[in-house]
Parts: structure tokens; C-alpha cells; sequence
């Protein structure tokens, strides 16, 4: 959990409030106090947490409330919302559709900011819903950014394009659009040059490359760690080029997060993802509301739920859609039937269950992916064992990762991948073993073809997910039946602001 600090901090102040045998104005001010030291600890700037703390006051005037009001739950109320107005700009930011015309956004930052590794995660993240997503390499101030570029695109398995010879970020811009647009890609992603600080040039190239390729959105990527500067660094880019959007990177490494989403919040400009590590999924959308339900520990069912669409998703858009490529292509597959699975999709599969963290168990509904790799209680045990899994595969041969043939794997080669993974021969023969007992079970499925969300979503196995959630969640959700309609209401539904539990802002769009 990013911000854990500020967020156990502020939930310590409330829950000592609550524990108060009288709520009276020096329990509201302690509780108040502890929430600024907590804010202040975390760089939000003075002002704004003078502004928080009079807000609160203002809500919570304890004079003035009726005999028999719960106090607690209204202070409570009150610094819920303080808080989402405190990280609200207010102003919802352009989202990517798959119109007529490609979509063009524009990344630009500070050197370092980690804006080419998020504009990777950013391609990644819409080629997961279904885009046809490329990057372009514009900068052409840092030796080796293309280098670099190029191996996360490889990675990710997206088209990209740059140049070795041409030192004209603007050409190369230009040019890049260009090829992509007709390679039929639909979401076209520029990185740009960073420099050291706030400098002319770098504005002058900004807004030359700007200019040249009139993106739909530019995205300005900062680092956490700069806190509340946060401020004046966006203040200065939006002054440049017309910043539509922030990504704030390694909110994992830093308690200064809070400074820094709320001193953009303050420029008006709306967060829409963080960076929570240096990997390519390490990118979670950011919406206010949900972000500080899970800060105070309340949860994020709305969340929840779109983790398990995340996955289901892509197979029922490649079902409805035959030119789509889906991320999950596995899934895809199944709604073919017959499916044969290779190690290397196994190896995919693996790693949309690591993604889900904590959660994995909710992928039981995944044919095959269940108790044995994630038992009830036990994902610590059930990750670490996928991990192993990984390793093992990472020491195998193309061919072997494609083939659907376990012959592939005779004596020789197991020795061969266990002394290369650093695993034991044993720990190979297992994984093959769980291939096996997958591929066999896959073979054998098949999700319908012609029935949306719908006919996914009754397929999976409610009995199993209600076994698997934790209580309180199942509670929050309104119990078996409130479930049962969630599950509904995906189905036929796919606008999850709906389904948002309670609140008076409705959650910005899902990106
Ligand atoms: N911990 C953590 N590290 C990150 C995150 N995002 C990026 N990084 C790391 O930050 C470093 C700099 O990232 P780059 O993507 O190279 O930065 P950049 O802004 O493109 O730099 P220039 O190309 O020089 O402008 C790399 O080591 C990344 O792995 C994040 O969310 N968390």
C-alpha cells in the first residue's frame, strides 16, 4: 500500500477519536492535530492543511449538532472528504477511445522522472483493454533513451518506433506518427527528452514536438520524492506545453507521495495513474475516491471488482472481436475451445495471478488456477511457488516455452533448466507436472463465443468466489445476494461508477 505511514497514521487519529468515551471539542481537536502532523509529515503544503482543518471544523460543528447525532461517524465523514477534495482537481482528463483517428498522447518530465518507463507501463495498461498501442522515441538528448525505449517495448510486446542517426526530436516525432498511423496502431505514445532542471530548452523543444504532432493529451511524469515542489514543477510544464494529465512515479519509495498529489491537485491538473515500482505493471490507476477509502483502510470494492474484469476483459472483447489482441490471449483462445496450452501461456497466466497480489484467490474463477497454486490463506506460499514456477521457465528455449509437447522435456533438458535456474530437479518435474495437469484441463473448455461479459460472468463460479472473499468484503458488498447482483450488474453493465459504494462525487472515469 502506498502512503501506508500517512494512511495508519490518520486512521490512528480517528480510530483514538472514536474510542473517546465523550466526543467534545479537545477529542476533535487531538484527532485534528494528529491528522495535520500526519499531513505535514507527508509534505502537503501548510496552506492546504490549514484549509483541510478548517473544512473539517466548519462540517463538524460540534455546538450546533442535534442530541443523538453520531459524532463520530460525521468527523469521520468529514475527514473522508476533506481528504478526496484535498486530492480532487476537480477536472477529469482526456481518455483514450478507440474513435476513427488514433489517439496521441505526449510524455513529458524532468530527467529521471521515469517517464519512459511509464510510458511503457502506460502502453502496456491499454494494450491489457484492448489498444493497439505504440511508442515513439523523441529524445534525443539522452544517449541510450532508445535503447532503452526499445527493451521495454520488446518487452511489452509493443511496437515501437526511433531513430540512431536522426538527432531532430521534431522529425523523428513526425515521422513516428506517421509509420504507426499506418501500421494501424490506435494509441500513439511520444517520449520526449528530459533534462536536468527547468530549463528553456527543454520547454522550446516541448513545445516544438507539441506543435509538430497536436497530441490529444500531454502527460507530464514527476517523481514523488519532490513533494510539495510538486506545485511549482507543474506549474511550470503547464505554462509550456497544455498539460492535460500527471502520472506521479515511485509513489512506492516515498512518504512525500502525499505532498506531491495533493500540490497537484492544487494546479488543477488530474492525477490519473501512479508508478508503484520499477516494473512494467507497476502502475495503478489513481481516482480519488477509492484511493482514499483504501488509504483509511475502508477498501475499494468498486476496485475489487475491475481487478477481476481486468482479467476476464480482454477474453470476452477477443471473443466479440476477432482483430483484437488481447493481452490475455490464453482466454482469448479458450472462447475457441479446444485450447493448447504451451508453457509460455501457462507463463503468462502466472503472471496475471501475480498481479493480482493478495487477491489472487479471486482468480479461482480462472479453469484450473485454483487451490493447489493459491490455497485460501496461503498466497504468500501460492506466489512464492509461481515464482519458482517462472524461474524454472526462464531458463527454457523458445521452443520449448511454444511447444505443446511435454516430450520436449527429457531427462537431459530437465537437469539442463534446473542447474540453469538454480532450482532443483525435482522443483522442475513439479512444474511440469502442474502444466501438464492444466493443459489437460484446458483442452478441454471453452467459454461461449457470442455472450459478452454475460455469459463470462456466469460462468464463473459464484459458489467459489463467496468460499474465497474475504468476510468483510463479502459483507461491504451487501452479503450473498449483494454479490450476486454485483456479478449481475457486470455483466450487463460494464460502467463500474455505478456500482461506486456510496459517496456523494462520483469516481472520475475509468481509464
Ligand atoms: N521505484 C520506482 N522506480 C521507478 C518508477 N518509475 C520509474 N522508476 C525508475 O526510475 C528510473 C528512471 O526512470 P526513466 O524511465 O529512465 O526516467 P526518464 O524520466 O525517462 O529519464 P530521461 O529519459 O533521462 O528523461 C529508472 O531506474 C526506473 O526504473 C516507480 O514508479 N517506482
Amino acid at each position: 500500500m502506498v502512503l501506508a505511514h500517512l494512511g495508519s497514521s490518520i486512521t490512528r487519529a480517528l480510530v483514538r477519536m472514536s474510542s473517546a468515551t465523550v466526543v467534545d471539542e479537545k477529542a476533535l481537536g487531538d484527532c485534528l492535530n494528529e491528522i495535520t502532523r500526519a499531513l505535514l509529515q507527508s509534505d502537503v503544503r501548510f496552506e492546504t492543511v490549514r484549509g483541510v482543518q478548517a473544512n473539517i471544523r466548519n462540517i463538524v460543528s460540534l455546538d450546533t449538532l442535534a442530541a443523538g447525532t453520531n459524532k463520530r461517524r460525521i468527523i469521520q465523514r468529514a475527514v473522508f472528504s476533506e481528504l478526496c477534495a484535498m486530492l480532487d482537481p476537480g477536472k477529469p482528463a482526456f481518455v483514450p477511445t478507440k474513435a476513427n483517428k488514433p489517439s496521441v498522447v505526449m510524455f513529458v518530465g524532468l530527467q529521471g522522472s521515469g517517464k519512459t518507463t511509464t510510458c511503457a507501463k502506460y502502453a502496456r495498461h491499454y494494450h491489457r483493454k484492448g489498444f493497439r498501442p505504440s511508442l515513439v522515441c523523441a529524445d534525443t538528448f539522452r544517449a541510450g533513451a532508445f535503447d532503452q525505449l526499445k527493451q521495454n517495448a520488446t518487452k511489452a510486446r509493443i511496437p515501437f518506433y526511433g531513430s540512431y542517426m536522426e538527432s531532430d526530436p521534431v522529425k523523428i516525432a513526425v515521422k513516428g506518427l506517421e509509420t504507426l498511423r499506418k501500421e494501424g496502431s490506435d494509441l500513439i505514445i511520444i517520449d520526449t527528452s528530459g533534462r536536468h532542471k527547468q530549463e528553456a530548452a527543454l520547454f522550446e523543444e516541448m513545445r516544438q514536438v507539441a506543435q509538430a504532432t497536436k497530441p490529444d493529451l500531454v502527460i507530464f511524469v514527476m517523481d514523488a520524492s519532490i513533494g510539495q515542489a510538486a506545485f511549482g514543477q507543474a506549474q511550470a510544464f503547464k505554462q509550456s506545453v497544455s498539460v492535460g494529465a500527471v502520472i506521479v512515479t515511485k509513489m512506492d519509495g516515498h512518504a512525500n507521495g502525499g505532498g506531491a498529489l495533493s500540490a497537484v491537485a492544487a494546479t488543477k491538473s488530474p492525477v490519473i495513474f501512479i508508478g508503484t515500482g520499477e516494473h512494467m505493471d507497476n502502475l495503478e490507476v489513481f481516482d480519488v475516491k477509492p484511493f482514499v477509502s483504501r488509504l483509511l483502510g475502508m477498501g475499494d470494492v468498486a476496485g475489487l471488482i475491475h481487478k477481476i474484469q481486468d482479467v476476464v476483459m480482454p477474453a470476452a472483447a477477443a471473443a466479440d472481436d476477432q482483430h483484437q489482441q488481447p493481452d490475455n490471449q490464453l482466454l482469448a483462445q479458450l472462447a475457441q475451445g479446444g485450447t493448447l496450452l504451451t508453457l509460455r501461456s501457462m507463463y503468462e497466466q502466472f503472471q496475471y495471478l501475480l498481479k493480482m497480489g493478495p487477491i489472487g484467490q479471486l482468480l479461482s474463477m480462472l479453469p484450473g488456477f485454483t487451490s493447489e497454486l493459491m490455497a485460501k490463506g496461503q498466497d504468500k506460499e501460492g506466489q512464492a511457488k509461481i515464482k519458482r514456477y517462472m524461474t524454472i521457465m526462464d531458463s527454457m528455449t523458445d521452443a520449448e516455452l511454444d511447444s505443446t509437447n511435454p516430450k520436449l522435456m527429457n531427462e537431459s533438458r530437465v537437469i539442463r533448466v534446473a542447474r540453469g535456474s538454480g532450482r532443483q530437479v525435482k522443483d522442475v518435474r513439479a512444474m511440469l507436472e502442474e502444466y501438464k495437469r492444466l493443459a489437460k484441463m484446458w483442452s478441454k473448455m471453452k467459454i461461449p463465443k457470442n455472450g459478452k461479459m454475460s455469459h463470462l460472468t456466469q460462468n464463473m463460479n459464484i459458489q467459489h468466489l463467496i468460499k474465497n472473499l474475504p468476510p468483510q468484503v463479502l459483507k461491504q458488498v451487501g452479503g450473498i445476494g449483494g454479490l450476486q447482483a454485483l456479478m449481475k450488474q457486470m455483466g450487463g453493465n460494464n460502467d463500474m461508477t455505478k456500482m461506486d459504494p456510496g459517496g456523494d462525487r462520483p469516481p472520475s472515469k475509468r481509464r
